[in-house]
C-alpha cells in the first residue's frame, strides 16, 4: 500500500523545485521586474512565474482542489511587458527530468494568457473544509532582492488541516548540520552545495534532501535539536524589524539565558532550519495590532517543524489556526520550539509581551 499522501508530496515536491529553478534564474538577473503592490510590499518576475508554474502542475493532477496563493494576476493584465518578461521565464523552465516533466507536472503552460489565468487561479478564500493548498511562490521577496534567503512554499491542507507541507531554499547549505550563523541569514547565493528542499506529511516525519535540477534524491529523516542547556541555544527572526520585534526578542532571550546574538533570515528557511537542528528557536513577535499573519507563510514551515518534533503556536500557546480564511486572523505571532521547551519559552514571552 502507497502511504497517504504520497502522491501529494511526489508533485509537490517536482513542482516547487521547477519553480525553484524559475526563481534561481532570476535570482542571477540583475533586473527582477520589481514592482510594488498596493500594499507597498515588492513583487518580481520570480515571484509571478514561479506561482504560474505551481499552479500549473497542480491543476495537471488535482483540478477539483482549492488554491490559496499570494500573488494576483490584475496588475499583469494591465502591464504586457512585465508579463512577457514572465511568460519568457514560464515557457523556458523545464526540470531536466523530461519524464517527471510531463508525467508528473503535466508539461509546459499554453501561451502568455493561459498563464495569467493559472496566477488568477490563486484566489480561493480558504477555510475549514476541503482539500485547499497554499502557495507563497517566493517568501522572503525582499530578502530575494537583497541577495539573503528566500523559500518557494507550498502546502496541502484538508479541512483547515496542513497535511503535506514543502519548502525549497535555493540558499540554504545543503548539509543538515551546518549550523546557524549570522552569515547564512545575509548575502547569499545558490552556488556549489546550496539548495535543499524540506518535505513533512502528517503522521511521517520531516526529511530533508538536496534541491538540485535532476531526478529527486531520496531525502532523509530531520529533527530538532535536543536542547538541555538553553545557554547554548540560538533563536532566529527576521531581517525585517518591520515583519517581527526585535528588541522585544532580545528581551526574551536574555530572559531564557540564551547568550548568543539572534540569527536574522528572511523566509521561511527559518523553520527548515530549525526543523533540522541548525538553529534551536524562532520568534516572530507582532510589530502592529492589526497584521494578520498570512497562511502561506506558515503552513509548510509548521508542519515541517511540529514533524520534526516541534511545537509551533502563537505568542499566546494557541497552535496556528489555517482553517479561518486566508490570514491566520485567530493569532498573534508565531514562537516555533523543540516540543520539550516550548512552554519555557512561551512563559516568557508573555512576561515580556505583558510589560507592555
Ligand atoms: N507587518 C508584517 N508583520 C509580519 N509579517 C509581515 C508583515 N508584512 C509582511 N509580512 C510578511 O513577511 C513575510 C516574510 O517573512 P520574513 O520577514 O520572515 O522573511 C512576507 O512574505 P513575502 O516575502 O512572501 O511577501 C510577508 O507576507
Ligand atoms: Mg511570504
Ligand atoms: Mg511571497
Ligand atoms: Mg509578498
Amino acid at each position: 500500500m502507497t502511504s497517504p499522501y504520497a502522491k501529494e508530496l511526489e508533485v509537490a515536491q517536482l513542482a516547487v523545485q521547477r519553480a525553484a529553478l524559475l526563481t534561481k534564474r532570476v535570482f542571477h538577473e540583475k533586473a527582477k521586474g520589481t514592482v510594488s503592490k498596493d500594499d507597498k510590499s515588492p513583487v518580481t518576475v520570480g515571484d509571478f512565474g514561479a506561482q504560474a508554474l505551481i499552479i500549473s502542475a497542480l491543476q495537471a493532477n488535482f483540478p477539483a482542489d482549492e488554491i490559496v496563493a499570494e500573488e494576483e494576476s490584475a496588475q499583469l493584465r494591465a502591464d504586457p511587458s512585465l508579463r512577457d518578461q514572465i511568460w519568457e521565464h514560464v515557457r523556458s523552465t523545464r526540470l531536466d527530468d523530461a519524464a517527471s516533466e510531463e508525467a508528473v507536472l503535466g508539461g509546459a503552460v499554453k501561451d502568455a494568457e493561459a498563464m495569467l489565468d493559472l496566477i488568477g487561479q490563486g484566489n480561493s478564500q480558504g477555510g475549514a473544509r476541503g482539500r485547499i493548498w497554499a502557495i507563497d511562490p517566493i517568501d522572503g521577496t525582499k530578502g530575494f532582492l537583497r541577495g539573503g534567503q528566500y523559500a518557494v512554499c507550498l502546502a496541502l491542507m484538508v479541512d483547515g488541516d496542513v497535511k503535506v507541507g514543502v519548502l525549497g531554499c535555493p540558499n540554504l547549505p545543503v548539509n543538515d548540520s551546518a549550523a546557524l550563523t549570522a552569515d547564512i541569514g545575509a548575502n547569499q547565493t545558490d552556488d556549489e552545495g546550496r539548495g535543499v528542499i524540506f518535505s513533512a506529511v502528517i503522521g511521517q516525519g520531516a526529511t530533508s534532501r538536496p534541491l538540485g535540477s535532476g531526478a529527486l534524491a531520496k531525502g532523509q529523516k530531520i529533527s530538532m535539536k535536543p536542547i538541555t542547556d538553553l545557554s547554548s541555544a540560538s533563536f532566529c527572526e527576521s531581517v525585517e524589524a518591520g515583519h517581527s520585534n526585535q528588541s522585544e526578542s532580545a528581551q526574551i532571550a536574555q530572559k531564557l539565558g540564551i547568550t548568543k546574538p539572534s540569527v536574522r533570515m528572511d523566509s521561511q528557511a527559518k523553520y527548515g532550519s530549525i526543523a533540522r537542528g541548525a538553529g534551536d528557536i524562532y520568534l516572530r513577535l507582532p510589530t502592529s495590532k492589526t497584521y494578520q499573519e498570512k497562511i502561506w507563510d506558515h503552513a509548510a514551515g509548521d508542519l515541517i517543524v511540529r514533524e520534526a518534533g516541534g511545537q509551533v503556536t502563537d505568542t499566546t500557546g494557541s497552535r496556528l489556526d489555517f482553517s479561518v480564511g486566508r490570514t491566520l486572523a485567530s493569532n498573534r505571532g508565531v514562537i516555533a520550539a523543540p516540543a520539550a521547551i516550548h512552554s519555557q519559552v512561551i512563559k516568557v514571552v508573555q512576561e515580556v509581551l505583558g510589560q507592555k
